[in-house]
């Protein structure tokens, strides 16, 4: 967001001539720029954005302009043409009123009209080459972009997005994202273009007169200082504006997704009071974005006044003494009313540069948060294995917490085996399949996948080998068919109808209206806990890995349900090694082995994480089998 632009660059060659025929010269085409409002650019905490680096900014993004930098070198090379198209036209509108209009040799009209026309048309081609290419170049940027911030984002542990709000994370992906494109890709053409406009306006202003140049340039740092005391508070207000803003997405967004919460416990009017209050602080901001927008067009508008009634002031003297024709004079202020918007848009850039660079800091940080856990040098790819998993003796504390939740935990579990994990909440159930995941290693012991240590495997092989059915099923918006077929994109509708029916799928399916190609809904609530779970069974029965994992399977299941959802789910273990997490044991197999796990004692510390040192066992252990 800038201020507001005073004046296009190239509107078309007759506003200036309308302008200097205009009784004051005076450029009027000042509009307010009405504020771009988008989603936050800091949801997550009322700081406005840190402190920013341009340079880092390029040295990051630039490199991701390989492949559009010819777009943007044509877009530049376009919008240069169209400037010069526009002195070219001055040049000629001051010939016509020396030539015809002073003299009134009509017959000397033509040519020059022709010309003029032409100039018009050619600057009406190369100034739409121009944006079009450039837009063509910074959309396919922020393709390029935001598919980078998203896929990094994708290589980091699930806790990176849970610590945060997504509508921050939203933020940075759409906004932040987009202020990178607007100074590293579009942004830079716009500075470069209107930088050589300003050498063409100048450069043919002293061409007339270099004495009046001269005189006439001497007003241009009052534009910059004006450009500099509005863009200061501007640019407070609208960082205010996308804290607040981004406060109200927040707002809208968990209201929205909580809604069955908000309704049932009758918190609508709070929710609504909230989103009021927020856009309240909204509204404030926006406000003073308007008033200073508001100000500073009639504050340029002045200066641009005072700037011309000099030049026709001086103007008159030269005129009366015959050192200046009236087409000379007319040409001159028109080169001004082109000079003086151009060097104010440079002002304006500045501003827009560091607010683009502030965005970039908030992608930066994304972008430089390391995975914790990492593919070792010369991990290998597991294949497909037996499926025998080994805890041995693995202690974990997650990082910034002292306490350690998991100690000296050790078990086994191998094919056809289910092994349940059972114990107090928060004793580090879940935890455990987080560490079998590698969303984390653990701080002593080593976990074993068919006698590997899973830190020797790729990430990749070693997730393809397990399958997790979460407490909370997960589904995405699409139909019935994608989400089964999630596990394995290019299975067969064939293959889908196996794993559904195998999962007690099919049945249901076919008597939904569109069957299969029937949509979910948002995280599928369009169906019943029962449903999404048993499509959940048929997504990991499809997916076949050899290890299954399954936290709190029955949860939020009744009697009738949690029966329908069993068969499926024991055709599912048959043959695989399973973990199952549950605090009810009227869901445990027959033959299940039972490991309880216990909250470790407060005041136990876990020594700092080093990885790869030889396991050195705590006092006792917070596994056992009952
Ligand atoms: N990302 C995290 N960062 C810090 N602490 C965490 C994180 N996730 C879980 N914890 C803490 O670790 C402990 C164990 O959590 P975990 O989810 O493994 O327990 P659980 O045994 O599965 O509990 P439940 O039966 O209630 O699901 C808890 O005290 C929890 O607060």
């Amino acid at each position: 967001m800038g201020l507001p632009q005073a004046a296009p660059l190239a509107p078309g060659l007759l506003r200036p001539c309308c302008q200097v025929v205009g009784v004051l010269l005076v450029d009027s085409t000042h509009e307010g720029r009405r504020p771009v409002r988008r989603l936050s650019l800091n949801v997550s905490g009322r700081e406005l954005a840190p402190a920013i680096s341009i340079r880092r900014t390029f040295r990051e993004f630039w490199p991701d302009t390989r492949g559009l930098r010819r777009l943007f070198a044509a877009g530049v090379v376009f919008a240069v043409l169209a400037a010069l198209c526009e002195v070219a036209a001055i040049r000629l509108f001051g010939y016509i009123t020396d030539e015809v209009l002073t003299t009134r040799q009509l017959d000397a009209f033509w040519v020059p009209a022709f010309v003029w026309l032409g100039l018009a048309a050619l600057a009406g081609v190369a100034s739409f080459a121009g944006s079009y290419l450039t837009a063509l170049g910074g959309e396919r940027f922020l393709l390029v972009l935001r598919d980078r911030v998203y896929a990094h984002i994708q290589t980091l542990a699930p806790e990176f997005a849970e610590k945060r709000r997504l509508g921050d994370l939203m933020a940075r992906l759409t906004d932040d994202v987009e202020a990178i494109e607007e100074l590293v890709g579009s942004g830079l053409v716009r500075i470069i273009t209107t930088a050589a406009s300003v050498v063409f306006f100048a450069g043919a202003a002293f061409f007339i007169r270099w004495d009046l140049a001269l005189v006439t340039m001497a007003l241009i740092p009052l534009f910059l200082v004006v450009s500099k005391v509005f863009a200061s508070r501007f640019r407070t207000a609208a960082a205010r504006e996308r804290t607040s803003n981004g406060a109200m997405n927040s707002v809208l967004e968990e209201g929205l997704a909580n809604q069955p919460l908000v309704q049932a416990y009758n918190r609508q009017g709070a929710e609504s009071r909230r989103l009021h209050a927020e856009g309240r602080g909204w509204l404030r901001a926006n406000m003073t974005q308007a008033w200073l927008s508001g100000l500073y067009g009639p504050a340029v508008q002045v200066i641009e006044t005072l700037c011309l009634i000099v030049i026709l002031g001086v103007g008159a003297w030269e005129i009366a003494s015959g050192r200046l024709t009236i087409g000379g004079l007319l040409a001159f202020a028109a080169y001004l009313a082109m000079l003086y918007p151009a060097v104010q848009s440079l002002g304006e850039l500045a501003l827009t540069v560091s607010e683009a660079a502030a965005g970039s800091d908030r992608v930066i940080e994304v972008l430089s948060t390391k995975p914790r856990v990492t593919d070792a040098e010369d991990a290998v790819e597991a294949g497909r294995t037996g499926g025998r998993i080994e805890f041995d003796g693995v202690g974990f504390a997650y990082p910034g917490r002292g306490r350690p939740v998991l100690r000296n935990m050790s078990f086994t579990a191998g094919p056809g085996e289910v092994v349940v994990l059972t114990g107090p909440s928060g004793a580090g159930k879940s935890t455990l399949v987080k560490l079998l995941l590698r969303f984390y290693d653990p701080d002593s012991g080593r976990i074993l996948l068919d006698g590997t240590d899973i830190r020797r495997l790729t990430r990749r092989s070693l997730r393809e080998n397990v399958t997790v059915l979460q407490q909370e099923t997960l589904l995405f918006s699409g139909s019935v068919r994608d989400n089964i077929a999630y596990a394995r994109p290019d299975a067969s509708l064939d293959e889908v109808i196996k794993a559904a029916e195998a999962a007690g799928v099919h049945d249901f399916a076919k008597a939904l209206p569109q069957g299969y190609d029937t949509p979910v809904g948002q995280r599928g609530r369009l169906l019943s806990g029962g449903q999404r779970q048993r499509i959940a069974i048929a997504r990991a029965i499809l997916r076949d890995a050899p290890v299954l994992v399954l936290d709190e399977p029955m949860t939020g299941l009744d009697e009738v349900t949690a029966a329908q959802v069993m068969g499926p789910l024991q055709r599912l273990m048959a043959g695989r090694t399973t973990l199952l997490i549950t605090h009810d044991m009227r869901h445990v197999p027959e033959g299940a082995r039972v490991v309880r796990i216990e909250p470790v004692p407060r005041g136990e510390r876990i020594p700092l994480r080093r990885v790869g040192v030889p396991f050195r066992p705590f006092r006792g252990n917070n596994c056992g089998t009952p």
